[in-house]
């Protein structure tokens, strides 16, 4: 029996560490979370469905998580860098509806999609407008030694601290122009943690500061939040790999602040700790053949289309998981007709080994229910994949071999499956429940199956006529019939 020592990729310091928790037993992880202004596009919910295999392979490994997600409602400019405007004024603005009632819309909207995708709730979810006094305090500590003030707002000085920008890839001349020319800023980088209301407007979110009435800025919400509940250094911050590059580095800038307490600017990387997590995660991108999806473009594909078109939800969780997160994923109709396939032929298996199944299950237990000489390797390998930073495409493989074997030890097949399938994610769900009705259907379910009962009756008759008839009638209501499917399935949405 063995039991693989976790190795995550840290894009700190760019290499695959082995975890070691700060807290002996505990795992601490935040992840940025959504900004609500608009619905979630299936690019974003792909950085939720690695937070959460994150978070479930914690727990696999023995782990007691704590998992928090922020909903950031407050503070994101339309550009990363300190250009443009809050996302959230933007969207009221256009919609001429209050800022309140969009985020609560999307919140809800991000919310079903995450139970949609069997993401498991975080044990906190911190909206940033709850904390806006302990941002003000955040921000009261650090700006005497590393802030300045312009009319704009309260910016932070990136010179003030070591080795700002060592989580972003190569500085780029481009990426150096993206960042606006505030007058009066004295690097390039800096960036504002409190914004001031210009004279004369008024915002619909704004809060009286030391520095002015205002907002926070994005980068300090998440240095809050996540200090806050979790405690400096914690373990894992993750995002999408956009953060990497400026989001995430200003965190950092700020946590080296804020830890380096008497603002000694030190602070150096080289102790990863010194960052406020010892280990920054970042998924790659979903992306479609034109490019990157985006919100802020306008056009996306949101999860319930991908219902209204009759996939279920679940099939894009397995498309997420068919791919290692550090790779680009390219989203195509026919990739998640492929993985939804997949799914039904794996929970058609694995209903055949086991009735129930027991979420967030742990190795160890898993280790003393399955013995057997041909699971038990099985076992080890499907650990060792996903211990292996997070190898969800080969532990898939194993799971896949672990139901496809015959004659074994019912009771521990049934525990193997079962806790493979919990550390995925993978609900043990009658394939029949990833049956999902296109919007357009002209057909319901009840009526397809009376028709297939009418139709085996004409053909136990021999009535081979109306058996066609029938076939056809289906057909016109876009419904194939799938005579002699080796996985007994009826039929399909054509
Ligand atoms: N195409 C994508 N693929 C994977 N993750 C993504 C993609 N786009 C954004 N993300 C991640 O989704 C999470 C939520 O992003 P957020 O709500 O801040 O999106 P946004 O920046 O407003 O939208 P967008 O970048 O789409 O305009 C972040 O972790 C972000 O890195
Ligand atoms: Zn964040």
């Amino acid at each position: 029996m063995t039991s693989t020592a976790l190795t995550l990729f840290n894009s700190l310091t760019r290499k695959a560490e082995v975890f070691a928790p700060v807290h002996e037993g505990e795992a601490r992880v935040y992840s940025c979370g959504p900004t609500v202004y608009n619905y979630p596009h299936i690019g974003n919910m792909r950085a939720y469905v690695f937070a959460d295999m994150l978070g479930r392979l914690l727990t696999w490994k023995g782990y007691r998580l704590t998992h928090v997600i922020n909903i950031t409602d407050v503070g994101h400019l339309t550009d990363d860098a300190d250009q443009g405007e809050d996302k959230m004024e933007k969207m009221a603005a256009a919609r001429s509806q209050s800022i309140w009632d969009i985020a609560e819309h999307y919140t809800q909207a991000y919310w079903q999609d995450v139970a949609a995708l069997n993401i498991r709730q975080p044990a906190r979810w911190t909206i940033a407008t709850d904390y806006i006094d302990s941002m003000i305090a955040f921000a009261e500590r650090i700006a005497p030694q590393h802030c300045y003030e312009l009319d704009s707002g309260l910016y932070f000085d990136v010179s003030t601290v070591a080795d700002y920008g060592r989580l972003a890839r190569a500085v780029t001349d481009e990426g150096e122009g993206r960042i606006e020319a505030v007058e009066g800023k004295r690097n390039a980088a800096d960036f504002a943690i409190w914004r001031k209301t210009p004279a004369g407007e008024t915002r619909q979110m704004e809060w009286d500061s030391p520095w002015g009435r205002g907002a926070p800025g994005w980068h300090l919400e998440c240095s809050v939040m996540s200090g806050e509940v979790l405690g400096f250094p914690f373990d894992i911050h993750t995002g999408g790999i956009d953060h990497r590059e400026i989001h995430h580095p200003n965190e950092i800038a700020q946590n080296q602040a804020f830890c380096g307490c008497g603002g000694e600017s030190a602070m150096s990387l080289a102790d990863p700790a010194n960052s406020g997590a010892r280990i920054w995660m970042h998924n790659n991108f979903l992306v479609e053949r034109s490019g990157k999806m985006s919100k802020s473009s306008g056009e996306f594909l949101r999860l319930q289309l991908l219902v209204d078109k009759g996939y279920h939800p679940l099939a894009y969780r397995m498309l997420c998981l068919q791919a290692h997160y550090r790779s680009e994923l390219e989203f195509s109709w026919d990739g998640l007709g492929a993985a939804l396939v997949r799914l039904k032929r794996l929970l058609a298996a694995a209903r055949n080994v086991i009735d129930a199944v027991e979420d967030g299950a742990a190795l160890a237990d898993v280790q003393a229910a399955v013995t057997h000489p041909r699971l038990a390797p099985l076992l080890d390998k499907f650990d060792a994949a996903l211990s292996d930073d997070l190898n969800t495409p080969v532990a898939l493989t194993v799971l896949e071999e672990a139901v496809a074997l015959k004659k074994v030890d019912a009771a521990q097949m049934g525990a193997l499956v079962a806790a493979m399938m919990s550390a995925l994610g993978l609900p043990l769900a009658d394939r029949e429940a990833l049956r999902v009705a296109p919007k357009g259907a002209s057909i319901t379910e009840d009526e397809i199956e009376d028709i297939l009962a009418r139709r085996k009756a004409a053909r136990a008759d021999r009535d081979f006529a109306l058996s066609d008839a029938l076939r056809d009638e289906l057909a016109a209501k876009g419904v194939d019939v799938m005579d002699g499917d080796p996985l007994g399935w009826e039929w399909q949405l054509a």
